[in-house]
């Protein structure tokens, strides 16, 4: 274990899919940090809570060890280290704080086009090329078969055209790698994002006051993330039917505008995206004035 600390120390991918959007959504709860020259260590400046950054496959054993407090990975990786370090996820020492919306993916089987996917029972015997052999191995035990998991570390697409396996496990979001190596998804083992893991207890000294400060900012800037304030003006009369249009969110304010009988000022907060199609809608419908801004943070 880690000698003790006072400030809360958070693992981020140093560079690849996840390094800059963890970067963002921490600059977004208020943090700043001062750049250090290796950049392997960032000194947090308004408030203590320093980064370290790492290659990913490294953020769970990090936590583990108690040598960072938090750390943001993809779930793939989290599920994945369980295996190496405890006896799988219920039983890791971390667990997932919060997920984050980014780093989509899945993990997902896949196998030539034109081979048919009879379900699990189909896989019995055959060999399956793979970066993430626990996932996979405890999924298989799970649907009771039996395959062969061949391990690789990456360009894994490649196995069935060279031989070396029948049909893989790995990830995919988009599926062009698949499509680009003749292969096709058959089923998803597991729905993967960015997560903000952490211990299972929080440290009951400053570092955990530290981590519900961050968690009760995060929950604040994951709420409306892809929220939209709509501020315009509208005849009273129109009211129920602008908020029809309205598309789904918190109950909109109504507020008078002053000098004016008829007319008052409506501000609504829209979960999704507002279109050109709802404000021409709603213009139709008698609003004016009508502004959509994005909305950064929310603390209620
Ligand atoms: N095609 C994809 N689209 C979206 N997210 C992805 C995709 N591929 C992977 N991810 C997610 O992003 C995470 C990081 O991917 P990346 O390719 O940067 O990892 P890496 O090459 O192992 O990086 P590192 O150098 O830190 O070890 C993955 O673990 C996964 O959760
Ligand atoms: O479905 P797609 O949108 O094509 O994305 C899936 C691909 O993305 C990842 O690889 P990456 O591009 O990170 O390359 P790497 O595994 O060699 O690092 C993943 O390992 C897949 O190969
Ligand atoms: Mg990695």
């Amino acid at each position: 274990m880690s000698p003790p600390r006072e400030r809360l120390r958070i693992a981020l991918q140093k560079s690849g899919r996840l390094a800059d959007a963890s970067r963002d959504l921490l600059a977004r709860c208020g943090l700043k940090f001062r750049e250090s020259r290796d950049k392997l260590f960032c000194f947090g400046e308004s408030l203590a809570v320093d980064l370290l950054l790492v290659r990913d496959d490294d953020i769970p054993g990090l936590i583990a060890e108690g040598v960072c407090d938090l750390g943001i990975v993809g779930r793939n990786v989290l599920r994945e280290q369980a295996f190496a370090i405890a006896d799988g996820v219920d039983a890791a020492p971390y667990r997932e704080l919060r997920a984050l919306g980014f780093g989509r993916c899945r993990l997902a089987l896949a196998l030539p086009q034109g081979q048919g996917y009879a379900g699990p029972e189909g896989l019995a015997g055959l060999r399956i090329a793979t970066s993430y052999p626990n996932l996979l191995a405890d999924w298989l035990r799970r649907q009771r078969v039996d395959a062969r998991v061949v391990v690789l570390s990456g360009s894994v697409e490649i196995a069935p055209r060279l031989g070396s396996a029948d049909l893989i496990c790995d990830l995919v979001a988009s599926g062009a790698t698949l499509a680009a190596n003749q292969l096709r998804e058959a089923a998803a083992l597991l729905e993967c994002e960015a997560v903000l893991a952490g211990p299972r207890a929080l440290p009951a000294d400053a570092r955990g006051d530290l981590t519900e400060l961050l968690l009760r900012r995060l929950d604040g800037v994951l709420q409306v993330r892809d929220s939209k304030l709509v501020l315009l003006h509208a005849p009273r009369a129109a009211l129920a039917e602008i908020e029809r249009i309205l598309p789904q969110g918190q109950q909109p304010t109504v507020m008078p505008i002053e000098g004016s009988e008829d007319k008052v000022a409506l501000q609504a907060l829209c979960y999704g995206s507002v279109t050109w199609q709802h404000l021409e809608e709603m213009k139709r419908a008698g609003a004016s004035q009508m502004l959509v801004m994005p909305v950064e943070r929310m603390l209620i």
